[in-house]
């Protein structure tokens, strides 16, 4: 099956090059996987999954997203390339001025599809996500796992090619976390989206088969 990414080599460094945090890791994932990468605090978990979204370049080595190559893309093909993404991160970044529904169809509206897509849509996701009784409320009147639960809802969207995860169940209660493993478990099995989630610890129960990578002194190891 294709690689939706594929590493090569690949070094990722802060500082005007000068900080290495990966050094000459070679890996893919195929599409419709489903991988865990953890690793110590300060292994350079976030600082991967940005190179995946092109937030950071590499600084030696090859990386594609998608069969693009992130050390070359353009700036524009990267926005393009990020809107067929799903990205979630720990501190949700909703936009707390929008109500609920219109921050899950945010992905829908900056591509210009007709509201009545964007209500069936929103209907959906707030379904799954168990929040059709929040729609009209605000992210600051909702829980940190109400507004997590969000993020995902909007991540999964327009039914997105990659799906970037960075802790996404950080400091939530179970209800939430179980909440959000469903439906990425979900994504990728029923969707076929890739799905790639950084995380301190790999769900007990988790009901699809995934993969797992380790980050350790800045090589990326698969473990299972
Ligand atoms: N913008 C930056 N400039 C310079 N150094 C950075 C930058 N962002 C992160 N770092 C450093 O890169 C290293 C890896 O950070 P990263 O956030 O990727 O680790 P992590 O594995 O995700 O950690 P945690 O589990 O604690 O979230 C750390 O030493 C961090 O201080």
């Amino acid at each position: 099956m294709a690689n939706v990414i594929s590493a090569s080599k690949l070094t990722l460094a802060y500082d005007g090059g000068r900080k290495e945090i990966i050094k000459h890791a070679s890996f893919s994932i195929r599409k419709g996987e489903f991988v865990f990468i953890t690793g110590p605090s300060g292994s350079g978990k976030s600082t991967l999954l940005k190179s995946f979204y092109g937030a950071l370049k590499p600084k030696e080595g090859k990386l594609t997203v998608g069969g693009l190559d992130m050390g070359r893309i353009s700036r524009g093909k990267l926005q393009e390339l990020r809107t067929h993404m799903g990205i979630i991160f720990q501190d949700y970044k909703l936009i707390n001025e929008w109500t609920v529904e219109k921050n899950v169809v945010l992905p829908l509206i900056i591509a210009g599809y007709s509201t009545e897509i964007q209500q069936t849509q929103a209907k959906k996701l707030l379904r799954h996500v168990k929040l059709t009784e929040q729609a009209n409320r605000y992210p600051l009147e909702l829980s940190g796992g109400e507004q997590q639960r969000v993020g995902v809802a909007r991540a999964l969207s327009k039914n997105p090619f990659l799906i970037l995860a960075d802790e996404p169940t950080g400091n939530l209660d179970e209800y939430s976390s179980n909440v959000i493993w469903d439906l990425m478990e979900n994504a990728c099995d029923q969707l076929g989206s890739t799905v790639v989630v950084v995380t301190h610890r790999i769900p007990t129960i988790f009901n699809i088969p995934y993969r797992h990578f380790i980050i350790e002194n800045k090589g990326i190891y698969e473990v299972r």
